[in-house]
């Protein structure tokens, strides 16, 4: 009898725990506008303490990027937004990025979400999403 009921508390709490907890998006999991916004802001810090890719950006309004990444970033990782900037192929063309560039920014992007808090399972995932953009930035 108690064996009976504590299987059909088990079975209760386990069910009740899925309807609980849907899966979350990769924008969540970031933890929201508020963490892609705070991870942003800690890549543009790397940025702007790194003798090899800062040169890149010298011209850039630093504003503008800011705008640009975190919305391009939300809607990578599912979130509720559209990216309305230009393509990754026309905003890196004529910036001749070497493939040792760009592993050196996402080292960057690793570092800012280190200070992030973001953990690694969440890292891995977004660097995934990320990899198949490579071939549109490098060498253009
Ligand atoms: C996965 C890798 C990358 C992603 C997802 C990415 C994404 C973006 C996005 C969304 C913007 C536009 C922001 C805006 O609207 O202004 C941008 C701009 C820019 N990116 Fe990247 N980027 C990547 C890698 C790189 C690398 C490797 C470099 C150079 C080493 C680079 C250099 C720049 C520069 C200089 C700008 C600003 C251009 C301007 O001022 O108009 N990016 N990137």
């Amino acid at each position: 009898m108690w064996r009976k009921c504590v299987i059909g508390l088990f079975a209760t709490i386990m069910l009740g725990g899925c309807q609980n907890t849907p899966e979350q998006t990769l924008y969540q999991r970031l933890g929201g506008q508020q963490g892609v916004e705070k991870l942003v802001d800690n890549f543009i810090n790397q940025i702007g303490h790194d003798k090899q890719i800062f040169h890149f950006f010298a011209d850039s309004k630093i504003s503008h990027f800011r705008q640009g990444f975190i919305q391009h970033l939300c809607a990578v990782s599912d979130g509720p937004c559209r990216y309305t900037g230009d393509s990754m192929v026309d905003i890196h063309t004529g910036m001749m990025v070497k493939e040792g560039d760009f592993n050196h920014v996402v080292e960057l992007l690793i570092n800012a979400m280190d200070d992030s808090g973001i953990e690694t399972p969440v890292q891995n995932a977004l660097l995934a999403r990320l990899a198949p953009l490579r071939s549109g930035i490098i060498y253009r």
